[in-house]
């Protein structure tokens, strides 16, 4: 089913806001889940309970659910929550009331739970706040007799900056729709976004191919970071029961060529998680990309390319002295703040993948326990890392020509990259395997003019 997004733009079009001049406006949401049983009385209470509200806080810009021609409460609130559900809440206002039934027999408990996610739409900041009531059975009139129910009200508030208003209502809105249509179905596709003047760029189908039954490495360490991404997806219990963040730092380092945004692609597509590729060097400052942090969605990967020569990253001291002239920019405790710090806790399931060429060029605080908690080398291609690319190239699993191709794998440096592209030169696999012994030989023969030259020890 696709949802008709039409008579909710247009009822929230048709909205006259001239009169309003708060610079925020709100969109409130409601729908109850116990049964959507609400007796009119109690939508009432409820009512001018949300008039009072939006006079309060919200002021001038209100349109409520019930406007909506067309488009059902509980429709709009479902997609709402399904789409939020991808992104980070923080409970900001937990407060429980105590009272006694009339008859002082009974106690009952009311829970007032507020609910924030910051979204952020095309450079727009939206908050979202659910606000969720849970009220004592006996004041609603139940129509079902479950007299030991409790109704609980929940409801959406947006809020953004009034001048926004047409993107949130002609785009915004209707994505969140769209996004929540596509989870339901079951075919939300993996997104990869990229920074671009300090937001998140409209997702891009990550349609890249790499699996870990595709991707060249040794077998023993592919089992390893497989068994490492299960336990970690599996661990929400672990982390709450511990007070960590749900979150885990790989470090992947290793010679260009040898797969490590392979390797990311390959963890985007097994564990189904959105890629968020920071480029530092279009980040202003460090509080433009603890905005970026923030706008990631649960269940997602931060990958930082190339981290030692992305952004010169200096250290804490320089940070401050930087910091306390007054210049902006992205300081190597900023982004320490941005992937470890307390507020980089409000998202769950969050990996954050770093990658460099000379992991000795990176300064210790990067790699300090608990931050990185897994440094992965992607190295040159071993001879089980050469059979997959065979496998992957050729569609060969033996050949006569591979004990060869062993045995000079073992005296010479070659990446995967380099084996991939003589593999794909020729259509016939035994010419192709020919061709790598070829390069492969004349690889060794310059390695050793090399060290009969200069005397190079081999590194
Ligand atoms: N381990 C591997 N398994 C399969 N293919 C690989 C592997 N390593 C490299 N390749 C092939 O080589 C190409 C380049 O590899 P990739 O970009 O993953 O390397 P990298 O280590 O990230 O390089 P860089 O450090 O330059 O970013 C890939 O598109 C892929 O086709």
């Amino acid at each position: 089913m696709k949802f008709d997004t039409k008579p909710l733009v247009s009822a929230m079009a048709k909205f006259d806001t001239k009169p309003f001049v708060s610079a925020m406006a709100s969109i409130m949401v409601m729908r109850t889940i116990k049964n959507e049983l609400i007796p009119p009385e109690f939508l009432n209470f409820f009512q001018s309970g949300l008039d009072h509200l939006s006079r309060r806080f919200l002021a001038e810009f209100t349109v409520v659910i019930e406007e909506f021609q067309g488009l059902a409460r509980n429709q709009v609130f479902e997609a709402a929550e399904i789409y939020l559900g991808t992104k980070a809440a923080t409970v900001s206002a937990e407060r429980v009331k105590v009272s006694k039934s009339e008859d002082h027999k009974k106690l009952s408990f009311n829970i007032d739970r507020n609910e924030e996610v910051n979204d952020a739409f095309e450079g727009v900041s939206v908050k979202w706040k659910l606000i969720c009531i849970q009220v004592d059975s006996s004041r609603i009139r139940h129509y079902d007799n479950d007299s030991s129910a409790v109704a609980e009200i929940r409801s959406y508030e947006l809020t953004f900056h009034k001048k926004h208003k047409n993107k949130i209502f002609n785009s915004y809105l209707p994505y969140v729709l769209e996004v929540a249509q596509q989870i339901k179905n079951g075919n939300m596709a993996i997104k990869i976004h990229s920074n671009e003047y300090g937001y998140w760029s409209r997702d891009e189908k990550f349609n890249h191919p790499m699996s870990f039954d595709t991707l060249a490495i040794d077998e023993k360490l592919q089992r390893e970071i497989v068994n490492d991404l299960d336990k970690f997806v599996r661990a929400r219990e672990f982390y709450r029961r511990t007070g960590k963040a749900w979150k885990r730092g790989y470090l992947l380092y290793g010679p260009p060529g040898t797969g490590k945004s392979s390797l990311i692609a390959a963890m985007a597509n097994y564990l189904h998680y959105d890629i968020y590729d920071l480029d530092l060097t279009v980040v202003g400052d460090n509080k433009s990309l603890r905005q970026l942090i923030l706008g990631m969605s649960n269940r997602s990967i931060l990958v930082i390319e190339d981290i030692d020569c992305t952004i010169k990253l200096q250290n804490r001291e320089e940070d401050e002295e930087a910091s306390s002239n007054g210049h902006d920019k992205v300081t190597l405790s900023g982004l320490l703040n941005a992937t470890d710090g307390l507020w980089s806790c409000c998202a769950e399931e969050h990996i954050i993948i770093f990658t460099t060429n000379h992991k000795e060029k990176l300064d210790p605080a990067l790699l300090r326990p608990g931050r990185m908690d897994k440094q992965i080398l992607l190295s040159y291609c071993s001879f089980s890392a050469f059979k997959q690319l065979a496998m992957n190239y050729l569609c060969v699993n033996e050949h006569e020509l591979f004990e060869k191709i062993e045995q000079l794998l073992g005296q010479v440096k070659v990446t995967p990259a380099e084996i991939g592209e003589v593999l794909t030169k020729d259509v016939d696999a035994t010419e192709c395997l020919q061709d790598l012994i070829n390069f492969l030989h004349t690889k060794k023969m310059i390695k050793e003019e090399i060290m009969d030259e200069g005397n190079v020890k081999e590194e």
